[in-house]
């Protein structure tokens, strides 16, 4: 089952430690689509990772409102993988599943391009093999709904792109509704089909743009014209 969201922050306000209030979102309204691939980017402080804490449940302190289905199932990707350290690349991967010993994890590890590495422990793995990791184990238990907070950042091009591609046809094939936070402008472009551009200060939906359904990873040329005309149109906002 796949399931579409809402999320409507009327306001959400940090108290600092002084007792001053700093305001990260005000009025900002998303939807994704069921089984839709929707990427929230914007410059740094803008509320991305709040928006998408919230949407996730994870953070209540905030005025508005989350739509979710009942019985939603959803994977959450951080931004560091938050492996645990003293648990093999095996346990990891079972560790958000109810009865994770009947899990037979050999089909996700073959799909994620792990194979060999299961008893290893995450001090042994480079950081993109890490970050695959961190990524089977939220799809292990199945997601409805998958949340990605910048889930490639940190890596080498060459990387970042083989992972891209490979979260690319992991949404083809099993379609989660879902939302990737990034403040990579052509990340965005390359993989979803629907970007929200969020301004600073409070942040707030400033542009959206449907793409066409991406077979794979959009080539430099498209990204460049996608990536132009957004700089155009905000150039404070889009580097
Ligand atoms: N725990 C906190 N206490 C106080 N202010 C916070 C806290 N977390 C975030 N903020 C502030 O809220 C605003 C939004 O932060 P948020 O982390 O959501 O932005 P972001 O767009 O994800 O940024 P980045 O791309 O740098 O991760 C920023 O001004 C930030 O300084």
């Amino acid at each position: 089952m796949s399931t579409s969201v809402e999320l409507h922050i009327a306001a959400k306000t940090y108290r600092g430690g002084r007792g001053g209030a700093v305001e990260a979102v005000r009025d900002l309204r998303l939807a994704v689509p069921a089984g839709g691939f929707t990427a929230l980017i914007g410059p740094s402080g803008c509320g991305k990772t709040t928006s998408l804490r919230i949407l996730a449940g994870l953070d209540h302190d905030f005025e508005g409102r989350v739509a979710v289905a009942p019985g939603t199932r959803a994977g959450f990707v951080f931004q560091e993988p938050r492996l645990l350290p003293w648990r093999t690349v095996d346990h990891n991967l079972r560790l958000g599943l109810d009865r994770p010993a009947a899990f037979d994890t050999a089909p996700l590890v073959a799909e994620l391009g792990l194979e060999g590495l299961t008893t290893r422990y995450p001090t042994e793995l480079s950081l993109g093999l890490a970050r695959r990791v961190a990524l089977g184990r939220a799809l292990a238990i199945e997601p409805d709904l998958l949340l990605l907070d910048e889930p490639l950042t940190s890596l080498d091009e060459l990387t970042a792109l083989r992972l891209r591609q490979l979260v690319l046809t992991i949404w083809r094939s099993r379609r989660p509704t879902t939302l990737m936070v990034t403040h990579n402008v052509r990340e965005a472009i390359q993989l979803a089909e629907r970007i929200l551009l969020l301004a600073p200060r409070p942040g707030r939906v400033v542009a959206e743009i449907d793409l066409p359904e991406p077979q794979e990873t959009r080539d430099e040329g498209f990204v460049e014209r996608v990536r132009a005309a957004l700089m155009r149109d905000h150039p404070d906002l889009v580097a």
